[in-house]
């Protein structure tokens, strides 16, 4: 085909792709349609680019770069900055580049190259992005939503736009960046000049666009409020914002622009009730984006998304993690985790004790003169920096023994999980993110999108199920061009998860590396053993604590009933390598004695810490140690030659005799049989002297392993490919399996297990801090379905073919139950009706419009005079006379009370919202009222002689 007709072709697919976009492809590629395919090459422009592009990140010269442009114009402009491919050439609002310019944000990253202009096409198109964490997604679809929405307020009832987020943390993140972005916002026209104007505030605060924030935790009455303010743009968690829209039938018909942030967490089963039900509201005329670092090539998991022609621009899809992280996977017991985190902390990264931060704080304050609030906040980022860890773990009862262990072992400690409230989680990450904590234990609620700039390490303490869980969680750090380190725990029952992230990677698993520098631990999965020594001393120091803290043990006790349990339920690795872990464990790769006995990252450290290794060689230190591993080593390949019955019992036994002639019966079979090789593969190796020589694999991620596991298309390398002796030309052979199938599948929603596996699993994917107790009770429940007209298997959602969503409090009500709360709500703040979509605001009941208070009647008018001439005259004077009295009478009691010091408002007898608190009428009903009530709806019943409706007068 020729290449013209190709790219023809091409463009007219209804998925587009764009493949890797270093800095000059950008530019040159941006034309929709073209495919272009990432070589290795590309992927490290890219890299570089992005870490260039980010850390150009400096709010300082952004105000001092804006200042110039507006005086000097046109002369001296970085290319980057303002020429083509950068944010000034894509046609945007003024005020929006000069917010950008303003925060630092001077040259877009990749992904805002090739997404912005496609998102600000005329006609809107729809576009699926996929970029590396850390690479700037928010603003990839944020700064076409700000342009689209004119950054201005809508005097027209009904909101704009609309963000999905899994997470409250990450909707509260979204709101920042937004809200940052719009503010200062000014018609074309409006005279003032760059840098010339406090950034504190939006010209007039009427016109500044309207943020919602819809999320789980907060008060209900609170978002009515909010939702009732006419908001141009909502940010929610799907559950809450589909309860909002059942509690007051919240019209989203007007919803231009819709973003579904982390997509692939929004789309697994977990939330897809509520998204169905969302989705159903919304306008098919609407512009639907999809952001995450894991996206699927197939957008068939995300059609119920109602995508229309997207456009697919996918970048990094080859590196998958940052090029700037380190990564180290430490053999660990089960039991041995909590030694192994303190180790960890003490000994390789070195996170400060909170005495410590203490100390130094005060230190600083005192060179400085400066007191700060915070006594751990004087130590600051500078001191913290390198040191601030987040701590992944499994459950929620982890988060809680973790914590109060790290605790008790002196550090400063937050911790987050999703059953805290709204305010606890808050709370805790802003400690972390002011460094006023160097530890976040956190669940997979933390997991994704939250940006902590400077952070350096992530511990995995439980081994993430699913590749798309560990690029999420080691993404947290190495952001923004820098480095960063991730840690992972790999217990004997988590090692085929590694092997699954190893092939999904493509990287090789080795114990050793070719030289001691950060960077071997980039390129590879080195896989190994803390010191025997130093685990030992931390279950010495965990034992001594546990018995003067009884709460600790109590704490564990829990945490491994709940590891137990959430290990029957958790999502499993692919069935192939689970037949690889077995032979990798049998074959002494995992475990803490192998042929070196200590992780090189512990040596790294070491070396860091205390000299060369050539100094280190030298210390006396060292041969004990050596002597210990050696014996260590023995003592766990020792294999006893007698059998239990033979023990002690000096063959007299039947038993014993039995063993002794199977014995003598195998050794003759043995004897005339030569035995076969085991593994050929491993003698293959050891004939060839290939062991101990430079680098040794563990594992390598090769040819065999990847075709037995995947089909024969995957990561191989050229080099390797065309030394194979096969009568398959790979430039020619079709090969019926995906060429980069190892990838999708990590990538793919249903990762490492069937359909029907990955539904009954779903719940246990991320949430994974819920208590794995009654989610698995409610697995198994059975449930009699109205329908189908049997027992149905489940946790009630969609039995009955009624869905189901779960409630703050966790009940499960049906999707379309209205407690009557808004309701309420508007009586109470005594509104007429609820708003209607597409009215104009009426600006003088506009909270904003009166700057953001409330206007309140207070104007006290005389009631008209009685007609002297009506009936019951006489009867209301009465009652009007006995009123004054009695009102004279509270207001004399009032003055008393008053001068008394006590308060009168709300009180009994008293006033209450400038009536008499006699005159509230009480809206709970009297046992007498609800029998009088009965008695007529009874009387009138009888008067008609005739039954009523079904289900009509029942009480
Ligand atoms: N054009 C830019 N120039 C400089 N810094 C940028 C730019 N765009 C984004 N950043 C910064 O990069 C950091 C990461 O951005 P962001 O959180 O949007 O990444 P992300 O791709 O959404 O990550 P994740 O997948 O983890 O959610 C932020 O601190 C942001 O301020």
């Amino acid at each position: 085909m020729a290449p013209t007709k190709r790219k023809r072709d091409e463009e007219q697919k209804d998925v587009e792709m764009e493949s890797a976009s270093s800095a000059s492809e950008a530019e040159t590629n941006s034309d929709e349609g073209e495919l272009v395919l990432a070589s290795e090459d590309d992927d490290d422009d890219e890299n570089e680019f992005i870490q260039q592009s980010i850390a150009k990140r400096n709010i300082k010269d952004g105000a001092e770069l804006l200042k110039k442009t507006s005086t000097v114009k046109g002369k001296g402009k970085a290319k980057n900055e303002l020429g083509g491919g950068s944010f000034q050439s894509m046609g945007l609002h003024p005020s929006l580049l000069r917010a950008l310019t303003l925060r630092g944000y001077r040259t877009p990253t990749p992904i805002q190259r090739s997404s912005i202009p496609t998102l600000l096409s005329n006609p809107p198109r729809d576009l699926v992005g996929m970029a590396r964490t850390g690479s700037g997604k928010t603003l990839a679809y944020m700064i076409p939503l700000l342009q689209r929405l004119g950054g201005r307020h809508s005097g027209v009832y009904g909101a704009r736009a609309l963000i999905l987020v899994p997470s409250r943390e990450l909707a509260v993140q979204v709101l920042k960046v937004g809200r940052e972005l719009s503010r200062g916002w000014r018609e074309a026209g409006d005279q003032e000049h760059a840098g010339e104007r406090d950034e504190s505030g939006p010209s007039t605060s009427a016109n500044a666009l309207r943020w919602a924030l819809v999320v789980g935790g907060e008060g209900l009455d609170e978002q009515f409020e909010t939702m009732a303010n006419n908001p141009d743009v909502i940010i929610a968690t799907p559950g809450r914002l589909l309860h909002l829209l059942v509690e007051m039938s919240l019209n989203l018909s007007t919803i231009q622009y819709l973003v579904f942030d982390e997509a692939d967490r929004l789309f697994e089963l977990g939330f897809s009730t509520h998204l169905t039900s969302i989705l159903e509201k919304l306008p098919s005329s609407r512009q639907t984006l999809l952001f995450s670092a894991t996206l699927p090539k197939s957008l068939v998991e995300f059609a119920k998304a109602g995508l229309r022609e997207p456009k697919l621009v996918r970048l990094d899809s080859e590196t998958k993690i940052s090029a700037d992280l380190r990564m180290a996977f430490w053999s660990v017991r089960e039991g041995e985790k909590d030694a192994a985190l303190l180790c960890l902390l003490r000994e390789v990264i070195g996170v400060p004790l909170k005495k410590d931060l203490e100390q130094r704080g005060a230190e600083r304050d005192k060179s400085t003169g400066k007191r700060a609030k915070n006594s751990t906040a004087g130590a600051g980022a500078a001191i913290l920096a390198p040191h601030q860890t987040i701590v992944f773990v499994s459950t929620q009862h982890h988060v809680a023994y973790i914590s109060a262990l790290l605790t008790l072992a002196g550090y400063a400690v937050s911790s987050i999980h999703g059953t805290l409230t709204q305010a606890a989680r808050t709370s805790a990450l802003g400690q972390f993110l002011d460094h006023k904590t160097s530890v976040l234990v956190t669940t997979d609620v933390a997991a994704r999108g939250i940006d902590i700039p400077i952070l350096e390490n992530v511990v995995n303490y439980d081994f993430p199920v699913g590749n798309r869980v560990f690029v999420h969680r080691v993404g947290r750090t190495a952001r923004m061009g820098r480095k960063g380190w991730a840690w992972s725990f790999v217990a004997r029952d988590e090692v085929p998860y590694v092997l699954d992230l190893q092939l999904f990677l493509g990287r090789p698993l080795v114990d050793k590396v070719s030289s001691l520098t950060e960077s071997a631990f980039v390129d590879s999965l080195v896989l190994g053993p803390f010191p025997r020594d130093a685990l030992d001393q931390e279950m010495e120091y965990i034992r001594g604590l546990d018995d003067t803290n009884y709460e600790l043990t109590t704490m564990r006790g829990v945490m491994q009933r709940g590891t137990k349990m959430y290990n029957r339920t958790k999502g499993k690795a692919s069935p192939v390598s689970y037949s690889r872990a077995k032979e990798f464990i049998s074959n002494g790769k995992w475990g803490f004695v192998n042929s070196d006995a200590v992780h090189p990252a512990w040596k790294l450290r070491s070396i860091r810490e205390r000299g060369t290794p050539e100094q280190k060689s030298g210390s006396t230190l060292v041969e004990p140690t050596k002597t210990r591993e050696s014996l260590l080593e023995s003592l766990a390949r020792f294999k006893p030659s007698e059998t239990v019955f033979e023990i002690g019992t000096r063959g007299k036994t039947a038993g014993a005799l039995l063993m002794k002639e199977r014995r003598r019966a195998l050794s003759k079979a043995a004897s005339r049989v030569p035995l076969p090789l085991v593994n050929s593969h491993q003698a293959a190796a050891e004939s060839s002297g290939d062991e101990g020589e430079g680098v040794q694999d563990v594992e390598m991620a090769d040819e065999r392993d990847i075709e037995s596991a995947f089909g024969p298309s995957t990561t191989m390398s050229k080099s390797k490919a065309s030394k194979r002796t096969s009568f398959k030309d790979e430039d020619f052979y079709m090969s019926h399996y995906q060429k980069d199938a190892d990838t999708e599948r990590g990538y793919s929603l249903r990762d490492g297990a069937s359909f029907a596996e990955q539904a009954a699993q779903a719940t246990f994917d991320l949430t994974t801090d819920v208590g794995a107790q009654e989610a698995a009770r409610r697995q198994s429940q059975l449930k009699w379905d109205r329908k189908k007209k049997k027992f149905v298997k489940g946790d009630g959602a969609g039995a009955d073919n009624v869905k189901m969503i779960k409630t703050e409090g966790g009940t499960k009500l049906p999707v379309t139950y209205k407690s009557g709360r808004y309701d309420e709500w508007i009586k109470g703040k005594g509104r007429g009706r609820e708003i209607r979509i597409g009215e104009t605001e009426n600006p003088s009941a506009t909270r904003s419009s009166m700057g953001g208070k409330r206007w309140k009647h207070s104007k006290v008018s005389d009631a008209k005079p009685l007609d002297k001439l009506a009936i019951n005259y006489e009867r209301k004077m009465r009652v009007m006379k006995k009123q004054a009295q009695t009102s004279d009478a509270q207001d004399r009691g009032d003055a008393k009370g008053k001068a008394k010091g006590k308060p009168g408002k709300g009180q009994l007898g008293g006033r209450w919202k400038g009536k008499s608190s006699q005159k509230v009428k009480n809206e709970l009903k009297t046992v007498d009222q609800i029998r009088k009530q009965r008695n007529l709806i009874q009387r009138r019943k009888e008067k008609n002689a005739r039954a009523s409706r079904k289900g009509k007068g029942k009480r």
